[in-house]
């Protein structure tokens, strides 16, 4: 299946980051991601009961990471895409997810991950 939803450069502030002066702020996290759907049913009926909507995985995202602090990037991006495959039923996604404050000298940084099979 090579259909895909996608979401860019989707804002949320977070409580992340290792260190002590971390943990008093909240920082930028931006999100890409991209998830495997099968849009024939939705695409064939005009119906967003068939889709993978972008509206909810978006405001999922947010809610999510907004509701706890966290340490890692990693943990961030592989806690999300477990809840995003689990809550969605997304058989495959990827996940950029940019930190773009955290290194002064780089425009940004940040991790790739992919998880599922595409099928
Ligand atoms: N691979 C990672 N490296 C670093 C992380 C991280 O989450 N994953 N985090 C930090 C600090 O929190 C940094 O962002 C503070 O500027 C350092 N390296």
């Amino acid at each position: 299946m090579i259909d895909r939803i996608f979401i860019e450069e989707l804002t949320v502030f977070a409580q992340i980051g290792v260190y002590e002066w971390e943990q008093q702020i909240k920082q930028r996290l931006i999100f890409d991601v991209e998830m495997a759907w099968d849009s024939r049913q939705a695409g064939e009926t005009d119906n967003l009961a068939f889709a993978l909507n972008y509206a909810e995985v978006s405001q999922f995202i947010i809610d999510y990471v907004e509701s706890k602090p966290f340490l890692l990037i990693e943990t961030v991006a592989n806690d999300v895409a477990k809840q995003l495959q689990d809550r969605f039923g997304i058989s495959w996604l990827r996940i950029k997810l940019s930190k773009p404050k955290a290194v002064a000298q780089a425009r940004n940084v940040g991790i790739i991950i992919e998880r599922g099979q595409l099928t």
